[in-house]
């Protein structure tokens, strides 16, 4: 039978060619199918009538009121004319406004009738009012007051001048479950649909474009965010099986000579608890014969770094390279500084391949590479982006991974026959359950244990008035010895605005701080990067008592004699970026402050990401904060991988229980049939393929974006 679905929507009753081709170029929709995907991008509910003074407490973004007009007049003059229209019902009265149509409006609305008003309420005065609300007589058969909840669509201006605005598009969809109905084929076997309760595909489809009630629609979202979230779980799950049953990795047995004189003679310090935890399961993986895959997440000064080098000389100890990859060059360099030195004595040779090192040393380094002769290589995306060849790399460090492109790891090392070992380590806490989205196919080990001494930070949020205030206390703070860092935020539209206020403020920052008494450096990211690693080698030396940056800094840099962090507008930053920044400082010994300066007017979400900082620096309490106020694609990254992993229904950030319901079903669907093997679940085996094809396709994209 030919499937409905893959017919062109040109022939859909109504459409027609030119309108066809309108909507494949700004929706995407090309098929009957595609329509049919084409959700409500929201929903208005019209089920019921509110009172005018349920209004004043309800938040309801669209309401509709039954109320009789009492009074009505014209205000203003040219284009500030409006008319206002007072209505009242038992429990109060409301304005009602219009800046245009007015005589349309004056035409059909009549003192002391009563109408159906439907519209986005504002308070003004504590007063209720609407501006251009929708109205109609009462009673009306088949008026939009009487139907219930409505799927509004998304839609665009182009589409609207033709003719195709969300109730065209409603209409087109009415047209087409016309034809489709009873064909739509069921994705999921019975036993799922069962045990959980669902609404059959079909069904589904039908409540979400024309929803009976709010319950039914609220299942057949369910139904239909399940069966994407859970495709995806039943992929990631299957993966990771895969990987730990099929793959093969190297075996690193031995700890050797190099490890254990580091770890008994010159450990700088003694671990923690959690890093020692940490090392432990990293070795049972590299020992079993199979690939690691493992997720190091660890707060912001959890001390990730030594980490990553006691794996590197165990690796080494069993003759295989490292490769350590940074997400900025100063971090490289940072990283590559401090693990030469400690290295130095053990004989292992480290090197650093980054985007500005030369020809000729590039030339050298493949050599040393391809010889054997470096043991631990670090380096930003250069090292994927020049094809970078080893002799035989066994192990491969990904430091804050979210900047790296979540889906371009599964692909990095497709070309070596035996994988090296990954390790991911990210300093961004992820919620659990959007880890699970994002790092389900990996194993997670978490550093939850800050090193010993450390005193909390202390937060304060500060406005612009106090700023004398805030020198004078930069002051006390550098006569005491310690550093200071003054970020500025970074928003790429206008790089070089930014630039300027950064400029502007360490003009006026030479005022309060004037040199030779003080040294303030300047780094941002547009500079060469041989004067940003000046900048930042001034200032790790203590010889700059004040860094202005940019977020250039944000992630990894490690001064522990930094004790302030200012950061500038911090209304601007979102609540991950401000944690990380505040991470920066508290890396010692010493008592440590985070100063957020703020203009006077700020949004009510500026103000609660604010007052947040204040209140915690627990990582994970932030970043569930931050999940509920921005949504998960702002955070880093998530935004590409919702598009890589194809979720186009769900909300990752918001349908946290789907989520869990979602993997939960998969566990025990892969625990009854590993391989998807059995015949019931070869519809499932179907969507996996899918799912992985389509990855696939997008990370290939994303790589051939950076190769
Ligand atoms: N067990 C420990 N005892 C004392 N100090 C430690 C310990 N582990 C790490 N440190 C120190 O803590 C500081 C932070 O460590 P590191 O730079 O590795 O943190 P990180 O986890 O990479 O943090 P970020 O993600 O913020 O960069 C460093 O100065 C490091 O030397």
């Amino acid at each position: 039978m030919e499937d409905i679905l893959l017919r062109d929507i040109k022939f859909l009753p109504s459409v027609g060619p030119k309108r066809a081709e309108l909507l494949k170029l700004e929706l995407k929709i090309s098929t009957f199918g595609d329509l049919l995907m084409h959700l409500p991008a929201r929903y208005i509910d019209r089920s019921s009538v509110y009172t005018i003074d349920s209004v004043r407490r309800v938040e309801m973004p669209y309401v509709q009121i039954r109320a009789r007009v009492v009074a009505t007049q014209i205000l203003g003059q040219g284009h500030k004319q409006r008319y206002v229209v007072q209505v009242m019902d038992s429990t109060g009265v409301a304005d009602l406004i219009w800046f245009r149509n007015v005589a349309w409006v004056q035409k059909r609305l009549e003192l002391q009738r009563e109408y159906i008003f439907f519209g986005k309420p504002s308070l003004f005065n504590g007063e209720v009012q609407m501006v251009h609300p929708e109205f109609e007589m009462p009673g009306v058969a088949g008026s939009a007051s009487a139907m219930g909840v409505q799927g509004v669509y998304r839609t665009t201006e182009k589409l609207s001048n033709n003719m195709l605005g969300s109730r065209a598009i409603s209409g087109l969809v009415r047209t087409l479950w016309g034809k489709v109905e009873g064909q739509i084929r069921e994705t999921l076997p019975p036993h799922i649909i069962r045990e959980r309760g669902l609404l059959s595909r079909e069904e589904a489809l039908k409540q979400v474009h024309f929803p009976s009630t709010p319950e039914m629609l609220n299942r057949a979202l369910y139904r239909l965010k399940f069966e994407e979230l859970f495709g995806i779980q039943l992929l990631l799950l299957l993966q990771k099986k895969v990987r730990i049953d099929k793959s093969e990795g190297f075996v690193m047995s031995r700890v050797g000579e190099r490890f254990n004189k580091f770890y008994e003679e010159l450990m700088p310090f003694p671990l923690t608890g959690a890093q020692k935890r940490v090392i432990k399961e990293v070795r049972q993986d590299m020992f079993t014969g199979h690939q690691m895959n493992r997720l190091l997440q660890g707060d912001v000064g959890s001390g990730k770094t030594i980490i990553a080098l006691l794996c590197a000389l165990i690796v080494a100890d069993n003759g295989y390279q490292s490769a350590i990859m940074a997400p900025t060059e100063i971090l490289a360099n940072q990283h590559y500084e401090s693990i030469c030195g400690l290295c130095e004595p053990l004989g292992v040779s480290v090197a650093l391949w980054t985007g500005s090192t030369r020809k000729k040393e590039r030339a050298r380094l493949s050599e040393g590479l391809m010889s054997g002769e470096i043991d631990i290589l670090i380096g930003t995306h250069a090292l994927i982006e020049q094809g970078v060849q080893f002799a035989n790399l066994g192990f491969v460090v990904i430091d804050e991974q979210h900047r790296f492109g979540v889906m371009q790891r599964a692909k990095l090392w497709t070309k070596n026959q035996t994988p090296p070992h990954v390790l991911v380590m990210t300093a961004t806490p992820i919620p659990r359950t959007l880890a699970m989205t994002l790092y389900g196919d990996l194993d997670v080990s978490l550093l939850d244990e800050l090193p010993p001494g450390r005193k909390p930070i202390k937060t304060i949020h500060s406005y612009e008035n106090y700023r004398l205030r805030v020198v004078g206390f930069m002051r006390e703070q550098i006569a005491a010895g310690r550093q200071v860092y003054v970020v500025y935020p970074m928003i790429k539209e206008s790089e070089k605005l930014d630039i300027a206020s950064l400029e502007e403020g360490a003009v006026a920052l030479a005022e309060h701080f004037p040199p030779p008494a003080y040294c303030s450096v300047v780094v941002h990211g547009k500079m060469k990067q041989a004067l940003k690693d000046y900048g930042m080698d001034v200032f790790k030396r203590g010889e700059a008592q004040i860094l202005i940056s940019t977020t250039v800094i944000e992630v990894g840099v490690n001064v522990p004699n930094a004790t302030v962090m200012v950061i500038e507008n911090a209304e601007r930053f979102g609540l991950s970026q401000l944690h990380q920044l505040r991470g920066r400082v508290g890396r010692g010994g010493d008592q440590s402050y985070c100063i957020l300066m703020s203009g006077n007017k700020i949004s009510s979400d500026s103000r609660k990401r604010l007052e947040a900082m204040v209140a915690t620096t627990d990582g994970f309490e932030l970043a569930e904060l931050d999940l509920q106020l921005r949504g998960a694609g702002d955070i880093d990254g998530t935004r590409q991988s919702g598009q890589a992993l194809e979720v186009k229904i769900a909300n990752l950030a918001k349908d946290t229980q789907i989520i869990a319901d979602a993997r939960e079903t998969a566990q025990g669907v892969l625990e009854a049939d590993p391989y998807l093997s059995l015949a019931e679940n070869a519809m499932l085996l179907a969507t996996v393929q899918r799912i992985e094809r389509q990855r696939e396709a997008v990370v290939d994209i994303e790589l051939a974006k950076i190769s």
